[in-house]
């Protein structure tokens, strides 16, 4: 069976990523910390899914082993129906390249190129061209038409973080990470480029995974998977920041007891 995933045999149902009786271990002996244990969540395709819970419960490690940054100590990570463990580094880049996009806190962003030109840097250093009609559509739904020819500089912030999503975006991938995509912004800013991510995935069909902090941002995804301690502790569907900042609250209140 092919390791490639999006083949067109692939059933429309199978989820984008989902990681399997998923533990990740870093370090021995007094310094052991289990990241992630046995954890087991999909990532449905098309939809804008929110990953919360306390700093240190395992929000980054998770997305790390499911974009194939960091390894897995046992079970398994997949991007659509490819198992990452089975890659060679080689296959990993080439995989990251083509099938993931990542949104980080802090844009990411070559200063020296114009925003049309960070847009389309990762394509062009697959060998690839840029599919000009997805490429508009993209610039259209973050609504940058009108400054591709600036440098990160001349651009607000929130402004920079929708070339980022353009970025992420352009190579059409089966899923984009996210990683605190608002931390940097007013709140203003982050409503737009939280407002285009999720138009990312309403209107161009894309999936989306966002680790955040913010019960408000949170409240843009279809749904919010939560976790404590290296576990899926929960989720919510349809959620409103009222019902995010409620269950937070209850997880705050449960988290000596989880810990003796
Ligand atoms: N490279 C690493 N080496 C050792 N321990 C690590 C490493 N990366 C993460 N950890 C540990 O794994 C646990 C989970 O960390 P992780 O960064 O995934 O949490 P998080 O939920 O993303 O936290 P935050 O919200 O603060 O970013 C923490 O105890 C952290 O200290």
């Amino acid at each position: 069976m092919s390791q490639r995933s999006s083949s067109p045999r692939s059933p429309v149902t199978e989820p984008a990523a989902r990681a399997t009786n998923l533990t990740k271990v870093y370090g021995t002996g007094q310094t052991r910390v289990t990241a992630l244990d046995e954890v087991s969540v999909e990532f449905a395709r098309s939809r804008f899914t929110a990953v919360m819970g306390p700093s240190g419960s395992g929000k980054s490690t998770l997305m790390h082993c499911l974009a194939g940054l960091d390894g897995v100590t046992s079970g398994s990570a997949r991007i659509g129906d490819t198992e990452l463990a089975q890659l060679t580094d080689r296959q990993l880049t080439a995989l990251r390249r083509e099938k993931v996009g990542f949104v980080f806190q802090g844009f990411n962003l070559l200063p020296t190129l114009t925003a049309l030109e960070n847009i389309t840097l990762p394509l062009r250093i697959g060998g690839r061209r840029p599919d000009a009609g997805w490429l508009d559509t993209v610039v259209g739904t973050v609504g940058l038409a009108d400054r591709l020819d600036h440098r990160p500089a001349e651009l607000s912030g929130g402004q920079q973080q929708r070339v980022a999503v353009a970025r992420a975006l352009a190579s059409r991938p089966d899923i984009v990470f996210a990683d605190e995509p608002t931390g940097n912004l007013d709140s203003r800013s982050g409503a737009e480029v939280l407002g285009f991510l999720r138009d990312s995935v309403r209107e161009l069909g894309q999936t989306v995974v966002m680790v955040t902090h913010d019960p408000v941002a949170a409240a843009h995804a279809d749904r919010v998977v939560f976790l404590a301690d290296g576990r899926v502790v929960d989720e919510l569907h349809e959620p409103t920041s009222g019902a995010v900042l409620d269950r937070m609250l209850q997880f705050e209140a449960q988290a000596p007891a989880r810990r003796h």
